[in-house]
């Protein structure tokens, strides 16, 4: 369940006036999602024929000093045409509000579903959108570091401790003994860079039938290598939840589809594998931190950090190198 702050109707409906957007109709709390807390609005549009909206609380994870640089990439990205939602500026030209203490923005819907099971076409179709953002991006004026890199890794899983990673699974601290120590130390720092999103999972992207209709939850993004950006998108699309099959036809479809927009460097292309070990272990990382800190009646979903225990295996394994070719 993602509403964490209860809205009443009364605020709502003050929020609402704030904007050009007609009177408010309706508020509805969406479940889906962890981080922060989001509604479906109807109001009666700003030319009287019904508009739909999402309001987004921004909770704990997400710092308000970010949310500048993450309400203007949405902006950009929108504007150049991009599949992102832009965001609704109030009358006084603000993207974002302070209630009791807590951000709001209203930003546009976007049609279209999340896919739990993939095709090879619509792999293809995120690959190609995520070159679209790289490329779209380009001017953006803002950069952000990326707060979820290699020294984060390291800290949240010395923060789990060897028995805490004992805990979630016996084989799990061999794991990631056996590969975090070389990636970080051989992580790169020269490869094409610009701004990502740094979380394309399925459940942030839009889709009907092949077409990608909206990239949302941009509330990693950051600025890092492009390619790093291909891993996490090919650790998160390419793999069955559980991360025990992967499917080489996805990968195939996924790669085809970035190239067909923005061709990789030979650099980055000999870096794929490696940057796909640290993609596993950075959601491998929040994972287990997460895993182990979350207190059994959080509304939190807390997410299985072996399901990138086993993408990272598979990443490290020799005989999957050849999978970025
Ligand atoms: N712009 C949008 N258009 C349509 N639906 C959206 C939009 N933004 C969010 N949603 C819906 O809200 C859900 C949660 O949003 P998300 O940004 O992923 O939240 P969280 O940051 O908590 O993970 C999404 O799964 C989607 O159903
Ligand atoms: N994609 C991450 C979790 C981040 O949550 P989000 O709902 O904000 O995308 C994972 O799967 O571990």
């Amino acid at each position: 369940m993602a509403v964490y702050t209860s809205l009443g109707a009364e605020q709502l409906a003050a929020l609402i006036a704030t904007f050009d957007v007609g009177v408010l109709v309706s508020a509805k709390g969406i479940a889906e999602g962890v981080s922060n807390s989001n509604w479906l609005i109807d109001t009666t549009g700003a030319d009287g024929r019904g508009a739909r909206f999402i309001l987004t609380m921004y909770e704990q994870r997400t710092e308000v000093a970010d949310l500048p640089f993450f309400l203007g990439l949405l902006d950009h990205l929108s504007a150049k045409g991009c599949p992102v939602p832009a965001t609704i500026h109030d009358r006084q030209g603000q993207a974002y509000q302070l209630i009791e203490g807590k951000a709001v923005a209203l930003i546009e819907f976007l049609p279209g579903v999340s896919v739990s099971k993939p095709t090879a076409g619509q792999a293809e179709a995120v690959g190609a959108a995520l070159a679209r953002v790289h490329l779209a991006a380009a001017d953006f004026a803002s950069a952000r570091a990326n707060g979820m890199g290699p020294a984060s890794w390291q800290e949240l899983l010395g923060a789990c401790g060897e028995a805490g990673l004992a805990s979630i699974d016996p084989a799990l601290a061999a794991i990631v003994d056996q590969s975090l120590p070389e990636t970080v130390a051989a992580w790169p720092s020269d490869l094409p860079s610009g701004v990502i999103h740094a979380d394309l999972f399925p459940d942030n992207v839009l889709m009907l039938g092949d077409e990608v209709t909206g990239l949302i939850d941009f509330y990693f993004a950051c600025t890092d290598m492009f390619a790093y950006d291909i891993a996490v998108t090919h650790a998160a699309w390419c793999f069955d939840a559980s991360g025990t099959t992967f499917s080489p036809e996805l990968s195939r479809a996924l790669l085809a589809g970035y190239r067909s927009v923005r061709m990789l460097s030979a650099a980055e292309q000999a870096a794929l594998p490696l940057l796909a070990r640290g993609a596993a272990l950075r959601f491998l990382a929040t994972r287990a931190y997460d895993w182990l800190n979350t207190p059994g009646d959080a509304l939190v979903t807390r997410k299985d950090p072996m399901a990138f225990a086993r993408r990272l295996q598979f990443y490290a394994d020799p005989a999957n190198a050849g999978i970025f070719a």
